[in-house]
């Protein structure tokens, strides 16, 4: 039985503790935002202030052509700027992108208690979890998504611990998209005049994982948000997007008067083709260099709407600071070295709050 969404307690034990989701919230034929999801003024998103991204996506498949420079060229750009591109012809098949989609409705479209069991604590398996916004615990207001994440460990443990209704395509979706993010990483390294070899690569990228994330219909997306302002943690996101829309990226530019120079833009559904962003780990090692993109996520009031991102991250164990050939070339770090397990865990410590997760490893400057 659903509880009264107008006390606060019940409301978080249904959607949180007991694993009904938001979905499970809607489900239940809510007529408004329930306060818990009520985003304070500056964090909404008025769709009318945004500006689309006009810039065409980038076929990947020149790579390997004559125009392989320009192609190297938009990508670089791209990482220096908005932190954001799109990509064609990335070796994904636009079938597997349609079954993913449909994956995801199949898995969300389950009874709570067969989605419940994959919660933190009671899944079978550690990488594996089911839950909802992103620390419902440390948060104010709520995020209006549900998720499934999947840590990529082997072969034999996909297929035996992540959810049937998803395993196998999501499986292949994060080999594929592996390459691409193999390719784009030794592009932008080579940029900065770094070649890494293929262990210190792996380190970079050693940690894979899939989610897949739900954002149910809601009254009054004027009021919420799907995922708050934030950046993503690790190397490089490689995220398929539905038709729906409502994916927003900060725009900032560093030489117009401060507030004029900053706005959002939104990232338009491409069919066929997936977005790749700039995660704080690019940021940090480039000494800054590369920009690491700061996103969120719009509600709508007529489709759920579904999205795929793989996170690709370093290694736990794994040290990571600015590159020396780029802090000879800056004169200073303008990050420290941390742990990827210290910088995971101050992230996943902490509600979004946009980029502020960098400030872990930023070195302060006196002026
Ligand atoms: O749903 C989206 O389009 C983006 C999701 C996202 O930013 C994330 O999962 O980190
Ligand atoms: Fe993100």
């Amino acid at each position: 039985m659903a509880p009264s969404f107008s006390c606060p307690n019940s409301l978080y034990d249904f959607v949180v503790k007991d694993g009904n989701g938001v979905k499970g919230m809607v489900d239940s034929g809510l007529k408004d935002v329930p306060e818990r999801y009520i985003q304070p003024p500056q964090e909404r998103i008025n769709k009318l202030d945004s500006r689309p991204h006009e810039v065409p996506p980038i076929d990947m498949s020149k790579l390997n052509g004559p125009q392989h420079g320009q192609v190297v060229g938009d990508i670089v750009r791209a990482a220096e700027t908005l932190g954001f591109f799109q990509v064609v012809n990335h070796g994904v098949p636009v079938e597997l992108l349609e079954s993913l989609k449909d994956a995801a409705h199949t898995f969300f479209s389950q009874l709570p208690e067969k989605k419940a069991a994959y919660r933190k604590r009671v899944s079978p398996s550690h990488n594996v979890k089911y839950g909802t916004s992103f620390v419902p615990e440390k948060e104010k207001a709520l995020e209006w998504k549900d998720y499934i994440s999947m840590v990529y460990e082997s072969d034999e443990d996909a297929l035996q611990f992540w959810p049937n209704e998803c395993k196998e395509v999501a499986l292949e979706y994060l080999k594929l998209s592996i390459k691409m993010v193999r390719n784009i990483v030794e592009i932008l390294m080579g940029n900065l005049g770094v070649k890494l070899d293929e262990s210190k690569i792996e380190g970079l990228i050693g940690m894979r994982m899939v989610n897949m994330n739900y954002y149910p219909t809601c009254p009054n997306p004027e009021l919420t948000v799907g995922v708050g302002r934030h950046s993503d943690m690790g190397t490089l996101t490689v995220l398929l997007q539905d038709g729906i829309g409502g994916l927003y990226v900060k725009v900032e530019q560093e030489h117009e008067a401060a507030k004029e120079g900053e706005y959002w833009m939104e990232i338009p559904p491409i069919p066929g083709a997936l977005v790749i962003n700039i995660g704080d780990t690019l940021q940090i090692l480039s000494n800054g260099r590369y920009r690491s993109a700061e996103h969120r996520v719009r509600t709508t009031s007529t489709q759920s709407r579904v999205s795929v991102p793989v996170f690709t991250v370093p290694k736990p164990t794994e040290k990571i600071g600015p590159l020396p050939e780029v802090v000879k070339k800056d004169g200073a770090a303008r990050y420290r070295e941390v742990v990827f397990q210290d910088y995971m865990n101050n992230f996943f410590g902490n509600a979004h709050e946009g980029k502020k997760t960098l400030d872990f490893a930023r070195i302060a400057t006196s002026s």
